[in-house]
């Protein structure tokens, strides 16, 4: 795993926005080789979303010819509500940015038949060859996307109750009423996760900073489902410095002294 500690939030987004602008410039898509990108909600990547308009709008990079996929929506909550992931992601990047409608992928958490809903995401993955970079978040407890604690590391796209945890960190978005939270979310799975080419998970604050220490220095374990990190063969986290607040010194200046002397 690349990890990558840096001073704020701010420095965060600028740092992953240019990271994926330059793997889309570099892949250099057509048509009919398109470049699939995986994309989270929350307020984590919000910093990314503003880096990657400001780079379309100077013509520094193009979303014609990217795909992407959302990792995660709730379930019940009309399309068209403030708080449902379909608008957060049209207000945080879409309406900004030249994607056509048509590359937009997004799970429908009113889908009549969920299970159908899952395996046609699935499958349209996968007929598309695949997720070149799924960027992600990453939950207070843990999860990633919505795989909550004890979510098997080889699950795929399904419908996963939301824990206690997870709709009270929610709840800021819904007038701080967690009655109003849904109870259910359909979400990528792990396994779905660590097909894709490259995982590039984003923690900023300190509420994130016990699931970055599990993840850099524990071990690969099903409660803190973000760890499988570990086992993708090309995965990089990326953190502000609060973050980083429960690792050892030891553990924070071997990662940084590496990138210092990354010369790749
Ligand atoms: N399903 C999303 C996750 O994909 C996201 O990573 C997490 C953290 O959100 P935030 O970035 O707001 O802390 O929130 C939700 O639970």
């Amino acid at each position: 795993m690349r990890f990558i500690p840096l001073s704020d939030s701010s420095k965060v987004g600028t740092w992953v926005a240019r990271y994926i602008a330059d793997r889309i410039n570099t892949f250099a898509p057509t048509a009919e080789r398109p470049f699939v990108l995986g994309l989270p909600t929350g307020s984590t990547p919000i910093p990314t979303y503003k880096e990657l308009i400001r780079l379309n709008q100077k013509g520094l990079l193009s979303f014609q010819n990217v795909i992407t996929f959302n990792m995660d929506e709730y379930c019940g909550l009309p399309e068209n509500h403030p708080e449902s992931y379909h608008t957060f992601m049209h207000r945080v990047l879409f309406d900004h940015v030249d994607i056509p409608a048509k590359n937009i992928n997004i799970l429908n958490g009113n889908a009549a038949n969920l299970d159908a809903e899952c395996q046609r995401y699935e499958d349209k993955i996968k007929a598309l060859g695949g997720v070149e970079l799924f960027m992600g978040g990453v939950g207070n407890d843990g999860h990633i996307a919505f795989n909550e604690p004890g979510s098997s590391l080889a699950s795929r796209t399904r419908i996963k109750t939301l824990t206690a945890e997870t709709r009270q960190a929610n709840a800021r978005f819904f007038d701080n009423d967690i009655s109003l939270v849904p109870k259910l979310a359909l979400t990528v799975g792990v396994g779905t996760l660590l097909d894709a080419r490259e995982i590039l998970v984003i923690a900023t604050g300190s509420n994130k900073a016990k699931a970055v220490q599990m993840t850099v220095e524990g071990s690969v374990n099903h409660m803190w489902t973000v760890s499988a990190l570990q086992i993708h063969p090309k995965s990089i986290m990326v953190c502000d410095d609060p973050a980083t607040l429960d690792l050892k010194v030891r553990t924070l200046r071997y990662f940084q002294d590496i990138e210092a002397n990354n010369l790749i």
